[in-house]
């Protein structure tokens, strides 16, 4: 049986630029990663909040709410984590296509799967945030009473406690959560990621929609 997949893809009429200029914003990912408890939801939940409110086309996509729909058949295991990640990356790939500022929090612990994110995405219109808090503060806070079940032994494959996270090699953004308070780090990934995001080409943009 020959495996080779039928597939042809087309190219939109409406091009990137135009998506852009009609956006009037330059798409981009946002990637937090950090531990369960870190405080990825509490700062992408507020950037949200500011970008809209600014003006903003944005999106965050989080681990729980993924894993409730497009990730439900996944686990926790290396390789679901992995899928995970791939999917959430190709979703968001489609999202920035069509012209959005995008956030994603989840926990994505290994260097080798962000580091796929940055290249399906693109270099150039991505953002990785590193949610450093020790792993002593996610579990003191333990939001959800996650860790208290991993140390029981309730919950397998649980990331600090019985599945690894590897911290970023080289963060675009770094906040401290268990030093800063929220509007401290709020404030910094405002500061690092808002300029990011003014139109760049207008000039250009504009050009394409008429030709
Ligand atoms: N075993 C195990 N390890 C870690 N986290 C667990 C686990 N089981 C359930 N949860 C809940 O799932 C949330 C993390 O999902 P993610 O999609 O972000 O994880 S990953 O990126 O695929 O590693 C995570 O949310 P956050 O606390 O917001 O990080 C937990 O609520
Ligand atoms: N600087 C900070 N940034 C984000 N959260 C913080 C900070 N300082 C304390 N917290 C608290 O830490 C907890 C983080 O929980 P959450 O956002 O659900 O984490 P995660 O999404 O990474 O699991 C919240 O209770 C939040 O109020």
């Amino acid at each position: 049986m020959n495996n080779k997949k039928h597939i042809y893809p087309f190219h939109s009429q409406v091009c990137y630029e135009q998506r852009k200029s009609s956006m009037q914003q330059e798409p981009r990912l946002v990637w937090l990663t950090g531990l369960s408890g870190s405080g990825k939801s509490t700062l992408a939940l507020r950037l949200e909040h500011y970008l809209f409110h600014q003006g903003y086309k944005v999106y965050l996509l989080d681990g729980d709410n993924i894993r409730s729909g497009l990730s439900k058949d996944l686990g926790f295991s290396e390789k679901d984590r992995k899928e995970n990640v791939r999917r959430v990356a190709e979703a968001a790939k489609l999202m920035l296509d069509a012209g959005l500022v995008v956030l994603c929090a989840f926990i994505s612990p290994y260097e080798a799967e962000r580091q796929l994110v940055k290249e399906v995405i693109g270099k150039d219109r991505f953002t990785q945030v590193y949610v450093n808090c020790s792993l002593a503060e996610c579990e003191k806070r333990d939001t959800k009473g996650l860790y208290a079940k991993a140390r029981r032994g309730e919950i397998d494959h649980f990331t600090g406690i019985s599945s690894p996270y590897e911290p970023p090699l080289a963060p675009d953004v770094e906040v401290a959560t268990d030093t800063e308070s929220i509007e401290e780090s709020l404030g910094k990934l405002i500061a690092a990621i808002e300029p990011q995001l003014s139109l760049q080409n207008e000039a250009s943009a504009v050009a394409n929609i008429v030709s």
